[in-house]
C-alpha cells in the first residue's frame, strides 16, 4: 500500500523499564505516512524513551517496533542501516557537535553513510540544507556557539535533512524558543513536511505546535499511549490528564489562538 494512511511506524507490546522503574508497558502506536504526529504527555512519561525506542538507541524490554516495515528489535546497526539511512533527527537541544561548523555539522550524516561523496558536492549539499532549513547560507561556516537559540533548532533541521529523509523525529523542537521563534519553526515543520512528503513524530509540550501543525496527538499517560487522535476527538474523552492538558488557561489560550488563525485564513 502507498500514498497517505500507510504505516510508517508500527509499535506493539512495547515494554521499557530502568531498574525497578516501568516506563512503557504494553504500549502500541501507529504513525502513519505524511502525518505529523504530536506525542505528549506528562514529564517523565517516557516520550523520549519512545522515540529513543524506535531509532534504536534504547532496546525494549519487551516488544515488536516496525519502521517503513522493517523490524528494528533485535537488529544490528549494519542490519537496520538502509532504515535509518530514511531517518532524520532531532535530538532536545539541537545535539550539534560544537566543534564543526553549521555546513560541517550537515556533513556528518552524509560522511558516514556515503564515504566517497567528494568535498565539493559535500558543500554544495550542506548549503541547499541549510537554506532549506531557514538560515542564510552564511550561517554555514559559523560554530553553533555562534548562533542563537532559534538558529541551532534550523542548523539541527538541516543536518537531520542531511540524507532527504521521509521520516523526521522532533523531540521538543520549540523549546527554549520565544513564541514567534516557535511559530515560525511550526511553519517550518509543516512546509517541510508539505514540500518533502514527510512523515514526523515530534515530541512536545508546546501547545500552540500542536493546534497549529499535528495532524493528531498521542498521549502519554499510565506507561502507555492512552489515546491518539484529532485534538477535537482526544477533548471528547473522558480522561483527566487530557482534559486538564487542553482544557486548562494554557490550553484554552492556545486554542483561541488556533482559531483566530483559521479565521484569518479562510477571509484570506
Ligand atoms: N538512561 C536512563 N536510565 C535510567 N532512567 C532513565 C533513562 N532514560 C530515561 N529514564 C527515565 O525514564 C523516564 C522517562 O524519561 P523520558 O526522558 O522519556 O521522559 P519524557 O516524557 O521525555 O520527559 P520530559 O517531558 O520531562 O522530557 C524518566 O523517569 C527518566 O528518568
Amino acid at each position: 500500500m502507498n500514498g497517505r494512511g500507510e504505516t510508517i511506524i508500527q509499535v506493539r507490546g512495547l515494554r521499557n523499564s530502568f531498574g525497578e522503574q516501568v516506563v512503557h508497558e504494553d504500549l502500541d502506536l501507529d504513525v502513519r505516512r505524511g502525518e505529523i504526529l504530536g506525542v505528549v504527555g506528562g514529564s517523565g512519561t517516557g516520550k523520549s524513551v519512545l522515540m529513543r525506542s524506535i531509532i534504536g538507541l534504547q532496546t525494549p524490554d519487551e516488544g515488536e517496533i516496525t519502521v517503513f516495515g522493517e523490524s528494528m528489535i533485535g537488529r544490528s546497526e549494519e542490519e537496520t542501516k538502509d532504515v535509518r539511512r530514511r531517518w532524520g533527527v532531532l535530538f532536545q537541544g539541537g545535539a550539534l557537535f560544537s566543534t564543526l561548523t553549521v555546513a560541517e555539522n550537515v556533513q556528518v550524516p552524509i560522511r558516514e553513510y556515503y564515504p566517497n561523496v567528494g568535498e565539493k558536492l559535500l558543500d554544495e549539499i550542506a548549503s541547499y540544507k541549510i537554506v532549506m532549513s531557514g538560515l542564510s547560507p552564511d550561517a554555514g561556516p559559523k560554530y553553533p556557539s555562534e548562533l542563537s537559540g532559534g538558529m541551532k533548532k534550523r542548523a539541527g533541521i538541516a543536518r537531520a535533512l542531511a540524507l532527504d529523509p521521509q521520516l523526521l523525529f522532533l523531540d521538543e523542537p520549540t523549546a527554549g524558543l520565544d513564541p514567534i521563534g516557535a511559530a515560525g519553526f511550526d511553519e517550518l515543520i509543516c512546509e517541510l513536511r508539505d514540500a518533502l512528503g514527510l512523515t514526523v513524530f515530534l515530541i512536545t509540550h508546546d501547545l500552540d505546535t500542536l493546534y497549529a501543525i499535528c495532524d493528531r496527538v498521542a498521549v502519554l499517560a499510565d506507561r502507555k499511549v492512552v489515546a491518539v487522535g484529532t485534538i477535537d476527538e482526544l477533548l471528547a474523552l473522558d480522561h483527566e490528564w487530557i482534559q486538564d492538558y487542553f482544557r486548562g488557561p494554557r490550553g484554552r489560550a492556545a486554542e483561541r489562538a488556533a482559531d483566530a488563525a483559521g479565521m484569518e485564513s479562510a477571509e484570506g
